[in-house]
């Protein structure tokens, strides 16, 4: 395609990717993104004693190469994740010391079973129709051997991983995103897995500084996109009152967003149906802010993970070097829902009472605790990412790539590793750029 104009929509980190890598090529991109920002479901808030809050999406660990890469070639640095401490962990509303005991032997048969699934095709996987109409749910049900182990290890995987409640999802979903992100122990770890680094300034930084390495006059903020035409000529996308022409369009949003632009000629029905069919997940993601990091003093990590109450885990998320302590935590599918339907002081109340239960008193009053709704922001409607619903994958799992003439599909979605995370985003991005070249 040499020299020719791809719009892409969408300026998260798939759709800057894709245009970077476009304009390298010597293509001439153009970004249309509705909101007034780049980096999509990244966001930093700035702390009033120096430092920032990642409202969205904050790690990268071990295999994310072309982050550490990007974060490298823009002049940025990462930091670990604290490691001191032990963590706090509740089963059945009682301290347990460890994890319950029949957790490893079910992680590890989730990674074999997730061995013989390709992230390029699930639903090709021996397996893949019985699997895809079994919910994760159901499925520790019947093999975790009691309860709790069940309960802790749903809110840990279809929680933690997908921001979803363990009913929701398929255990080939589940299996695909273990494959997808390198098992188990990368997806869960800190050190040495998915939760290691954080980058100086947040990835919104980041996101920035590859939106301003674009050529000028490449990127459009404020430009939702509406509707994609396409004929033997080319493209036409409209953005408000503006048309824009090019000879392909490479939309970068989630597929739920994506369902939401109007196409002409139709979408083939399978490829609309898909967009049916992949809602976004649920995560309310708080940060408590404290006088100090008074965890610290007893020992405690910070990190605690819980089998009741509103927040499945939480992370210490304090800043070195600064004044002040951050602790985290996160709620998923029903439990965020049932938040979100509460009154805010309610709200408040209920994630105040919940970081007692882990932390103690001291927890009891933070400065600030400040969310975000990703599911009420137009631009996101949910996070981290678009899940399958069970049965969808065997039917639909081959649409999520495929091109409908000149339109071509990226967004960390669409990803085959890391799918659901930055990483995946970048490499979706690059993955339709090259195709759109070729
Ligand atoms: C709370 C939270 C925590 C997370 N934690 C992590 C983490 O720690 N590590 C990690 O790797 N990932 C994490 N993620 C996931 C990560 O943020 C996403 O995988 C990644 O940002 C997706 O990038 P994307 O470019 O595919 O999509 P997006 O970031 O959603 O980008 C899509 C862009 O398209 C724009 N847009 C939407 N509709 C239109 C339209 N019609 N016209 C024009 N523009 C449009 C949006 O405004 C947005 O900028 C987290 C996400 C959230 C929300």
């Amino acid at each position: 395609m040499g020299g020719g104009r791809v719009i892409v929509v969408g300026a998260g980190f798939s759709g800057l990717a894709c245009a970077l890598a476009l304009a390298e090529a010597g293509a001439e991109p153009l970004v249309l993104e509705a909101r007034d920002r780049v980096g999509g479901r990244t966001l930093s808030r700035p702390l009033p004693g120096g430092g920032w809050l990642d409202l969205g999406a904050q790690w990268i660990g071990p295999t994310q190469d072309r982050m550490y890469a990007l974060v490298a070639a823009y002049g940025l640095e990462t930091f670990p994740s604290p490691a001191v401490g032990a963590p706090t962990r509740l089963l059945d509303g009682r301290p347990a010391t460890g994890e319950p005991a029949g957790l490893a032997g079910l992680l590890d048969t989730l990674d074999e079973l997730a061995a013989g699934v390709d992230p390029v095709a699930p639903w090709r996987a021996t397996g893949a129709a019985e699997w895809d109409r079994m919910t994760l749910g159901g499925w520790l049900d019947a093999t975790a051997g009691d309860p709790v182990t069940a309960r802790y290890a749903g809110r840990l995987l279809a929680g933690g991983l997908l921001a979803a409640s363990p009913d929701e999802v398929s255990l080939l979903q589940m299996l695909f995103y273990l494959r997808s992100g390198g098992g188990a122990g990368s997806l869960l770890g800190m050190a040495g897995g998915a939760q290691q680094d954080r980058i100086v300034g947040g990835p919104a930084a980041l996101a920035q500084r590859m939106a301003d390495a674009l050529p000028p006059g490449r990127l459009r903020l404020g430009a939702p996109v509406e509707a994609i035409a396409q004929d033997a000529a080319g493209v036409r996308v409209r953005a408000g009152d503006e048309v824009h022409a090019g000879d392909a369009v490479v939309v970068a949003l989630a597929p739920a967003l994506a369902g939401r632009v109007r196409y002409d000629p139709p979408l083939p029905a399978l490829r609309d149906g898909l967009t049916q069919r992949m809602p976004m997940g649920a995560a309310l993601k708080v940060h408590a802010r404290y006088p100090t990091p008074f965890w610290r003093a007893d020992g405690r990590s910070g990190v605690a993970t819980t089998d009741t109450g509103p927040l499945t885990e939480t992370v210490d998320n304090s800043l070195p070097g600064l004044p002040g302590g951050v602790l985290t935590g996160f709620s998923y599918g029903a439990q965020a829902r049932a938040l979100r339907r509460l009154p805010d002081a309610a709200r408040r109340a209920a994630l105040c009472d919940a970081l007692v239960a882990l932390f103690g008193p001291a927890a009891a009053e933070p400065a600030e605790l400040i969310e975000y709704d990703w599911s009420a922001d137009p631009w996101t409607r949910g996070c981290f990412c678009g899940l399958l619903t069970p049965g969808s994958w065997c039917d639909y799992g081959p649409e999520l790539r495929a091109p409908v003439g000149r339109v071509h599909w990226a967004g960390t979605e669409t990803a085959t590793r890391w799918s659901g995370y930055l990483e995946g985003a970048v490499t979706a991005g690059e993955r339709a750029a090259a195709e759109v070249l070729d």
